[in-house]
């Protein structure tokens, strides 16, 4: 094999980098970046749907539904009735990752989530056949 031209063997190291992000950290980091997009006040949510090829098919984070405002639902957390409270209009992160899949289905995928899906979102991942779900470490 020839020998590298001087210049370019001093210049620059031939080996490539090892110390790069594991695929997990990286969805999950994709996770914890839309969850910077959330505006819910109190907990910001994010969510990463990758397929079996470890290609992204859907992100999403917690907000209220499309073309409600923002201003004009409750974001608080308690109330006398329920449709006084976010509960009662806000899209989980999961739900939202799953409408925004660029995807024809999500069978054997996998979620990162910021936060444990709730009972809700979990029977939409069943329902949209999505293989495993993994959650984040951090609080
Ligand atoms: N897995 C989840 N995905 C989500 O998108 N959420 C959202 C719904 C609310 O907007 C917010 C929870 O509000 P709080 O009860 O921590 O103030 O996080 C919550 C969970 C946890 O069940
Ligand atoms: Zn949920």
């Amino acid at each position: 094999m020839s020998k590298l031209p001087s210049s370019l063997s001093l210049s620059c190291s031939n080996r490539k980098r090892e110390d790069i992000l594991e695929s997990a950290q990286y969805f999950m980091g994709v996770a914890l970046l839309a969850a910077r997009r959330s505006r819910d006040p109190s907990t910001q949510v994010g969510a990463c749907i990758v397929n079996e090829e470890k290609k992204i098919v859907g992100v999403g984070y917690n907000g209220m539904p499309n073309g409600c405002g923002d201003d004009s639902l409750p974001w608080r957390r308690s109330g006398d009735n329920p449709v006084e409270t976010k509960y009662f209009y806000v899209c989980h992160a999961e739900l939202n990752a799953i409408m925004n899949k660029n995807s024809a289905d999500l069978k054997g995928c996998t979620i990162y989530v910021t936060l444990f899906p709730c009972n809700e979102c979990s029977k939409l991942l069943i329902q949209a056949e999505n293989g495993s779900a993994a959650q984040s470490l951090c609080g």
